[in-house]
């Protein structure tokens, strides 16, 4: 894979660089994220092959020829608006308490979760201090002819720079993202993902990541994770209660 030239930093203050983070802390904080679990029922298995076939569904909605037999399309959005309505009227995760499994990123999320039909879904893997992950995009993520929407070339450097920043030891929200798009990011292949911590300074984190396609970059971004100021006070709270 060829390699590239950091974002600039913008801060002007001296990088203090990555403080090692002790192996267990960062061993729980991953576990949530890599590697996927196994579905831990029939019900989770049942769940995610429904969002892979809503997917398919998304995808041929998406290239659904408006030249083509106007009826058959009317007669096709009848049934998906009954499906639609079947799958409303089945238990619903609005009813009752949410459990850890139907919590975690690679179930819920929009771009890793097996249960979300608008997840491609990416994949994850922890590589040291380094998060790695891989996708394929189809045809309703098209931004350009053939190509991959903008938004959602950025949506994935989110996504996986957010589970990178747990090389940080502590968890923050996105504050700022830059992206830089140096090609077009293709439909229908695999694109490769790799991110990781710069810098850490109190409850910021720096993250940096790249993107390729076919082992060519299509783009790197830069971003700043900030842990909210009240879960810093919450984590102050419990340490001292510890100590
Ligand atoms: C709940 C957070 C912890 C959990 C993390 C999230 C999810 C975890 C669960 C599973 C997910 C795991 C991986 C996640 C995968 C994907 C992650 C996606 C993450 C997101 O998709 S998340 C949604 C989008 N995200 C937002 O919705 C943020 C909205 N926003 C805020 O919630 C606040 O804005 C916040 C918290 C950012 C800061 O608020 P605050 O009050 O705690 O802190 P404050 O403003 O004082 O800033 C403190 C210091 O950061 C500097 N600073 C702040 N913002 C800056 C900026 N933009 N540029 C440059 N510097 C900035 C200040 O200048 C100051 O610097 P200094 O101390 O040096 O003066």
């Amino acid at each position: 894979m060829s390699t590239i030239e950091p974002l600039p930093d913008k801060s002007s203050e001296a990088s203090p660089g990555v403080p090692e983070v002790p192996a267990d802390v960062l061993a729980e904080l991953r576990s949530t994220w890599t590697p996927r679990p196994a579905p831990d029922g029939p019900g989770r298995a049942a769940r995610h092959r429904l969002a892979e076939a809503a997917r398919r569904l998304v995808e041929a909605v998406k290239l659904a020829d408006a030249e083509g037999d106007a009826d058959a399309l009317q007669s096709v959005a009848d049934d998906v608006s009954d499906l639609a309505a079947r799958i409303a009227a089945l238990p619903s995760l609005r009813d009752r308490e949410p459990n850890l499994a139907d919590l975690q990123l690679h179930e819920r999320s929009p771009l890793v979760g097996a249960a979300n039909p608008l997840a491609p879904p990416m994949e994850l893997e922890a590589d040291g201090p380094v998060i790695r992950a891989h996708a394929v995009f189809n045809a309703a993520y098209e931004g350009p002819l053939g190509r991959v929407h903008g938004g959602y070339v950025a949506a994935a450097f989110d996504e996986v720079m957010g589970v990178a920043q747990s090389g940080s030891g502590r968890l923050g929200m996105t504050a700022y993202l830059t992206v830089r798009m140096k090609r077009s990011t293709p439909l229908h292949e695999r694109v490769d993902y790799e991110a990781e911590v710069t810098r850490v300074e109190g409850r910021k984190a720096w993250v940096t990541a790249r993107s390729y396609a076919g082992g060519v970059l299509v783009a790197d971004a830069e971003g700043l994770f900030v842990r909210p100021r009240a879960l810093v006070l919450q984590d102050e709270a419990r340490a001292a209660g510890e100590a």
